[in-house]
């Protein structure tokens, strides 16, 4: 990763948190090759932390670990070939490989990533080719073209597939019909994304300048989607805060998926699920590596508290709006903002 300019390093110093963030004693976990009380186990994590961990996912571990060799790989480019996966992606897009700078509001991490659009055509249909990503020919260098992309694409396929899966325990769990989320990520229209991240570890100028302080790699925020499902390799980083505003470290398991839920669903659930407020701190010795996807409706659907989950004479905490204006909103904030606020009823 580039080294970083003055003005750069403080920063991404500045945001460094002081106080080490203790380990959830009781990560909520699902496994989904249990015989029952699954639906019940999501709705119960979904409410109490907007977070979970799942097992006896079906997603074969030999996947997974091709999965991050390749992306260990693909980061290990100079940063010459690294940055040609930029030149393929119109100018304002967030796609594409970028470091240090998350977003285009000044958010900065000591992160690298690769961030590409998925489509879902043929997903609901079961036709899947596996031609999920739109990735231009020259979005990655070219020694690893057609293996690094038939593998996202694998992988995509793989994953999406399970978080469907979650997502029809979570309408099970509320009373819903078992499509009421799914649908959305199934949609050929769906706005879903995947994201490959990359946190070396905490550089030397660093250490220097804070005395040993901790290192923000990714800043606090919501995922603005539906759900976004997280793969990381064994090196720790991902932290949550908990409903009292408490941070945990989620110890790694590089066998399991962790899964949040975003902004969507807690407007689509009136509040009952809660879109969880994480970030990544960087590791001292170990690089991280996560790998999310990210399952988002169509631009034109529109979202609002559904009418099963108000109840009758009951209060809409959310205005409805469509994805395209909310994810228009969001991408105008910096990272760490609250903004479902600005989609509150209260705040009409
Ligand atoms: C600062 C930002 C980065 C982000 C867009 C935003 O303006 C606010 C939301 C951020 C986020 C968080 C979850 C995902 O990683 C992401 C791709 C998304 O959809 O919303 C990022 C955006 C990004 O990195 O472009
Ligand atoms: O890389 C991680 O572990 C989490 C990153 C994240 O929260 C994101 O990309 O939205
Ligand atoms: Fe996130």
């Amino acid at each position: 990763m580039v080294v970083l300019a003055k003005g750069e390093l403080e920063q991404i110093a500045l945001p460094a948190v002081q106080k080490v963030a203790p380990p959830l004693a009781d990560v909520p976990e699902v496994d989904l090759a249990a015989a029952e009380g699954r639906a019940a186990a999501v709705r119960a994590a979904c409410e109490e932390h907007g977070f979970f961990k799942v097992t006896g996912h079906g997603v074969p571990l030999a996947l997974l670990a091709r999965m991050e060799e390749a992306a260990a790989a693909f980061f290990a480019l100079t940063q010459r070939e690294k940055e040609a996966a930029m030149s393929a992606v119109a100018p304002g897009s967030p796609f594409g490989y970028a470091s240090k700078r998350i977003g285009s509001n000044g958010d900065l991490g000591w992160v690298e990533y690769l961030l590409l659009g998925v489509t879902a055509a043929g997903a609901s249909t079961g036709e899947n080719s596996g031609a999920t990503l739109p990735l231009p020919e020259e979005a990655v260098p070219s020694a690893w073209r057609c293996s690094f992309r038939d593998l996202l694409n694998e992988y995509t396929v793989a994953v999406r597939r399970m978080t469907c899966e979650v997502l029809e325990l979570m309408a099970e769990g509320l009373g819903m019909e078992r499509d009421a989320f799914a649908r959305l990520v199934l949609d050929e229209e769906s706005d879903s994304m995947l994201r490959v991240n990359h946190y070396p570890p905490r550089p030397d100028q660093l250490k220097q300048l804070h005395g040993g302080g901790r290192v923000t790699g990714f800043g606090e925020h919501t995922d603005p989607q539906i759900i976004s499902v997280l793969r990381s390799n064994a090196t720790s980083g991902l932290e949550i805060a908990l409903r009292d505003g408490t941070w945990v470290s989620v110890p790694p398991d590089q066998s399991s998926f962790f899964v949040n839920v975003g902004d969507a669903l807690q407007v689509l659930t009136n509040g009952r699920f809660r879109s969880v407020r994480h970030r990544v701190m960087v590791n001292s010795v170990r690089s991280r590596v996560s790998v999310i996807f990210f399952g988002g409706p169509p631009p034109r659907e529109m979202l609002a508290p559904l009418l099963q989950l108000v109840g009758e004479g009951g209060r809409r905490r959310y205005r409805e709006f469509t994805w395209r204006e909310y994810k228009a909103s969001a991408y105008r904030t910096k990272l760490a903002e609250n903004r479902l606020c600005h989609f509150e009823t209260t705040s009409l």
